[in-house]
């Protein structure tokens, strides 16, 4: 096992977390050697003209980990730290997620090495539309589908929808999800992971004898994940006491105004630095996540929840929104101190669920109310949260053990069946 911070390698991580639910599961090992390696990494280089005529050349990224339960599936991130093991351990979590879920999708991840606010816009389509152009042979709405993570959001996915169907010569609409509504894209999709953030917390609480109404959560990172988790728990009239971003992050024990604060960011687009409002705090990312809450939501980045942080944080439950914000070392800690984990395969899969009805209905040429979305969502976690249920009872492991289970069982089922080929 690697030692927290510095030294943390995802997909080392993935891997380790995966072996142990191989043993606790009592999996086939030998087919399970397949599910370790991704099918197929892909590297491009992207020479891009910027506005002042210079030309740099950025790094990109399409790692698709499986297909065996259906076509690859993941979102595509730009950031400055992104690189190639990230985007593969990325990709497996894609896999597992989409089989916890139980939608007929493998798993990949795409991502740019780039920090996109220091790209004008103009820079930045040119660099999405290079980026599809170059992963346009392995990408297809039969093939490997990608959608929004960090830093890219539905107008990135309407400039990768528009250069794939240039390509393509038609409209090729299930070439992506999490695109504009008006270029096909479903409605709900965009609070969809947001939702089934809050949909984890209510089960959880709901598990534990407990009423969400009482709770109080504390959120890191405000963007698309948890700003729509944060604004569906204040409007249900449960205590947001902490949230959080890149730039810092804001306290308040009697519970913030989210209206107030997803206002400032949308139409300031200023970060939370710079917020100020009667009895609001400002405090350190790492005094967020170690704030007095009931239930610790980080929904930024990797890695976050050491196992350093997790000696001090002082919630009673997490809920992870992000993808692998818990260090395995972490992972540790909070298991001997107690502290029950939803883990991101399932407590983030509303954004893919939601992703594979806005793909069937593009299939299909159909479109669904908001209503029927949600009300979809909210059954098909339903149904995958009594699945982990089931397990967790069986092997008398934690949630994520159990989650990790199910996912690797059809996984490795699929493998089974299907037989090795040639
Ligand atoms: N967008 C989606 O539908 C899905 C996203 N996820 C995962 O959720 C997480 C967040 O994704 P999005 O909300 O889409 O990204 P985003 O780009 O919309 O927002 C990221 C947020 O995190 C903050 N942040 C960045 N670095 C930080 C740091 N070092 N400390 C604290 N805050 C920091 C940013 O300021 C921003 O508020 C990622 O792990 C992503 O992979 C998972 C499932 C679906
Ligand atoms: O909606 C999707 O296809 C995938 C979103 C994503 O990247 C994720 O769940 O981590």
């Amino acid at each position: 096992m690697k030692s927290p911070a510095k030294n943390y390698d995802p997909y080392e991580n993935v891997v380790d977390v995966m072996e142990k639910a191989v043993e606790i599961g009592h999996i086939n090992k030998s087919m399970f050697e397949i599910i370790k390696n991704p099918q197929r990494e892909t590297k491009v280089y992207l020479p891009i003209e910027m506005d002042d005529g210079h030309v740099e050349v950025f790094e990109g990224y399409r790692v698709q980990h499986s297909n065996i339960r259906g076509p690859f599936k993941g979102g595509i991130r730009f950031h400055p730290d992104c690189n190639l093991n990230e985007v593969k351990a990325l990709s497996v979590w894609m896999s597992l997620k989409c089989a916890v879920a139980n939608i007929p999708y493998g798993g990949a991840k795409g991502g740019i090495k780039v920090d996109p606010s220091k790209l004008s816009k103009g820079e930045l389509r040119r660099l999405t539309r290079r980026y599809t152009f170059a992963i346009a042979p392995i990408i297809g709405a039969d093939t490997d589908i990608p959608a929004p993570d960090v830093n890219t959001n539905a107008q990135t996915m309407a400039w990768v929808l528009d250069t794939y169907s240039q390509l393509a010569g038609k409209p090729s609409p299930g070439v992506v999800t999490g695109k504009p509504v008006e270029l096909g894209g479903s409605r709900g999709r965009n609070s969809a992971t947001g939702r089934g953030v809050y949909f984890s917390t209510k089960f959880l609480l709901q598990e534990e004898g407990k009423d969400i109404k009482d709770a109080s959560v504390a959120i890191q990172g405000m963007g698309n994940v948890g700003s729509n988790a944060a604004r569906i728990f204040y409007h249900r009239d449960i205590k947001v006491v902490a949230v959080s971003d890149v730039s810092g992050g804001l306290y308040k024990k009697s519970g913030l105004d989210i209206t107030d604060i997803s206002d400032y960011l949308e139409t300031k687009g200023n970060l939370l630095k710079d917020y100020n409002a009667p009895g609001v705090e400002h405090i350190t990312n790492e005094e967020l996540l170690t704030c007095e809450c009931d239930v610790l939501i980080p929904a930024a980045l990797e890695n976050q929840i050491t196992a350093e942080v997790a000696e001090k944080v002082k919630c009673s439950y997490i809920i992870e929104a992000a993808n692998g914000p818990t260090s395995e070392a972490g992972d540790v800690v909070l298991e001997n101190r107690g502290i029950p984990v939803i883990p991101d395969i399932f407590a983030n899969c509303g954004g893919v669920i939601v992703s594979y009805f806005e793909w069937v209905q593009n299939i299909q040429e159909l479109t669904w109310s908001r209503e029927r979305v949600n009300e979809m969502l909210a059954d098909l976690m339903s149904k995958a949260f009594m699945d982990i249920l089931s397990v967790k009872k069986e092997c008398d492991c934690t949630f994520r053990m159990a989650a990790y289970i199910v996912a690797l069982r059809k996984l490795v089922y699929a493998e089974e069946i299907k037989g090795i080929f040639p």
